[in-house]
Parts: structure tokens; C-alpha cells; sequence
């Protein structure tokens, strides 16, 4: 009679033992580089005992809280094979811990990765067989439900057969199709050398940036090296300059402004570092300002503003929005 719920198949097509372990000490980030960010699990799947793993999977389909299923396979996985449990990601109860891990080891079992909880943490983290898991529980897992043994199953958010091949490590773990492994590895062993280069560049001082300038460009990135809370708006309006002591004002046009400064054309010069009172005209706010003639390049001079009213910051921002905006403050039913 048939069981749908509850199955298992004993033997598995393994690749061969040399073509598994050509990937011994190889990083599963450089593995994942050629996969199309494809069959690689994702993070929810950590390692509890930082032991690098590799090996053939032996699947378990297991009742999310249930480890029946687990504990055959114990028995049929041959030494090196790697237990992949799918457990759905369920935390309720763990489907392994200590005593397992130990049955394990005594039968030579390459390491497992589940998609569910283990407990024993402690126990785990000592003992060296590879153990990756979704989290961890307490309360004991059921003996008693169905699932299947050698079926392909979710582990990771992927799709993992039996006998495919599964690097893992800190990072994550990759899930490797056996016919692919063979191009794997040469494109993995270039992916090495490729990174090793870099690594020698940036030690070197040499290395080439270009790249990123060029992929920015090809998106028509905006680039801005202002402040973001203070941009600078390019304005063409008149500005009165009020010199202490003078009973001239000087008339001068405002390149540009900032929530800090404005960049002032007049036709006499201004003393650097004396502090000047600016009368902005209607479209940059109709306010007064005190600033600092900060710096001078030809008859352009840069001015700091300095001790701003609070209200007279709120005119400002109003009018430096609007000019980035909409290029100048034409509209002057604002109030000033
Ligand atoms: O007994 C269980 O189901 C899981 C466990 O804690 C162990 O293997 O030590
Ligand atoms: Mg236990």
C-alpha cells in the first residue's frame, strides 16, 4: 500500500569521491560568484559550530517538529554524506542535538544542515561534526510523524537533490549540481585568482577605481559635493552691501547661496575677514544678513553668515528650496 506521507529511498547516485573533494578549502562566496546568485541558501541558515562543510546530500523531508525521519537517515547515510533536514524553517522544537551529533560522528556523517532548530548548543559547538541550522530550541522534537527520505527538498530558500554536492562555510552554503562541477571549479579557481589580484593591487597602491566612475556615469549618477542639509543654489539677484562706518552701500549681484554663505560679484573690493551687513533683495527673501568676507577670486568674494535669527533661517531655506527647485524665487506671494 502506498504512504504518501511517509517514504523513504535508501540509495542515492553520489558524484564521485574526487570530484567532491576538488572543492576542499574552497570559498563559497567564490563558488556562488558563478552561479547567477542562484542555488546558494540563504542567510537564515547559520553555521552553529563554524566547521567548514563539504559533502553529497542525503535529504530528510521531516514533520516540521519531528525527527523520526532524521533518525533513519542516521542510519543509511553513508560516512561523509551530509544530512540536509527541511524542517520548513520551523523553531518549535529542535530535530537534533547532542546525542545525534554523537551517533553521527561514531558513523563517519559529513555534517548537516538544517532548515529547522537543533538544542544542546553548547555540546554542539564542541563537538567536530559541521553543523548548520536555522535557530535553536528546547523543547524535544516529536518521534512519531511522516516524511521522507531522498526526495528533493527546500533548505535555504533552494532546491537541494539527493547527491548534489553542498560547500559550505561562515558565509553560507552553496548547493552544487554534480554535472556543473566540473566548470564550477575552474570558474571558481579563476574567481580566486581574479580576488588575489585585487588584494595584491590594494596592497600595492595600485589598484584601479576607473570602474565605478564609469558605472556611475553609464547610470548619469548626480553627483553633488555639497552638504545635503546645506545645498548651494545658483541665484542672479541684486545685493546690498552695508559697510560699518561707510555711509555708501556697495551694490553687488549673489552668484550663489547656501544655508551658510553666499557668493557675492562686486565691482570694489571687500577686506577679507570684515564683517559686512547683506540687504538681500525681494527674490532672495527681502532680509538683512550679517556675514564674513571669507575668501576672493578676482572680483568674486565668498561670505560666511554669521549669528542667523531663527526666522531669517526659515526665509533662507524657503528660498534656497525654491531655487533649487524651480531656478529662482519667482513667485513672491510668500510674504516677504
Ligand atoms: O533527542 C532529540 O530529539 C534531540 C536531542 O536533543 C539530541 O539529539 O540530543
Ligand atoms: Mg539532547
Amino acid at each position: 500500500m502506498s504512504n504518501e506521507g511517509l517514504y523513504i529511498f535508501t540509495s542515492i547516485n553520489r558524484p564521485p569521491r574526487k570530484l567532491i573533494d576538488a572543492f576542499v578549502g574552497m570559498p563559497s562566496a567564490a563558488i556562488a560568484d558563478n552561479m547567477n546568485r542562484m542555488s546558494c541558501m540563504n542567510a537564515t541558515i547559520r553555521p552553529i559550530n563554524n566547521l567548514p562543510l563539504l559533502g553529497p546530500a542525503f535529504t530528510v523531508k521531516s514533520h516540521p517538529d519531528d525527527n523520526l525521519l532524521l533518525q533513519k537517515a542516521l542510519d543509511l547515510a553513508q560516512p561523509g554524506d551530509v544530512l540536509v533536514v527541511d524542517a520548513q524553517g520551523d523553531l518549535t522544537n529542535p530535530v537534533m542535538g547532542k546525542l545525534l551529533a554523537l551517533w553521527s560522528k561514531q558513523r563517519g556523517i559529513g555534517g548537516f544542515i538544517i532548515d529547522g532548530a537543533v538544542r544542546d548548543i553548547g555540546a554542539l559547538r564542541r563537538m567536530d561534526v559541521p553543523i548548520y541550522a536555522a535557530g535553536t530550541a528546547l523543547t524535544m522534537s516529536y518521534k512519531d510523524r511522516p516524511g521522507k527520505i531522498n526526495v528533493p527538498v527546500t533548505c535555504g530558500g533552494v532546491v537541494v537533490n539527493p547527491g548534489d554536492i553542498l560547500v559550505g562555510d561562515e558565509d553560507g552554503i552553496v548547493v552544487i549540481n554534480p554535472r556543473d562541477a566540473d566548470d564550477l571549479l575552474i570558474q571558481s579557481k579563476n574567481k580566486i585568482r581574479v580576488e588575489q589580484k585585487i588584494m595584491n593591487d590594494i596592497e600595492k597602491g595600485t589598484l584601479d577605481r576607473m570602474w565605478i566612475e564609469e558605472a556611475l556615469k553609464a547610470r548619469r549618477a548626480v553627483i553633488i559635493n555639497d552638504n545635503r542639509n546645506s545645498p548651494r543654489v545658483n541665484v542672479d539677484a541684486p545685493v546690498t552691501i552695508i559697510i560699518k562706518g561707510s555711509a555708501e552701500p556697495i551694490h553687488a549681484t549673489a552668484i550663489n547661496m547656501s544655508m551658510d554663505g553666499i557668493l557675492l560679484q562686486v565691482e570694489q573690493p571687500l577686506e577679507i575677514l570684515s564683517q559686512i551687513r547683506l540687504c538681500l533683495s525681494k527674490e532672495l527673501g527681502n532680509i538683512n544678513i550679517v556675514a564674513n568676507v571669507t575668501w576672493q577670486q578676482y572680483n568674486n568674494f565668498g561670505c560666511e553668515f554669521v549669528d542667523i535669527a531663527e526666522e531669517v533661517r526659515a526665509i533662507l531655506d524657503h528660498v534656497i528650496y525654491r531655487h533649487s527647485q524651480f531656478g529662482r524665487l519667482e513667485c513672491l506671494d510668500i510674504g516677504y
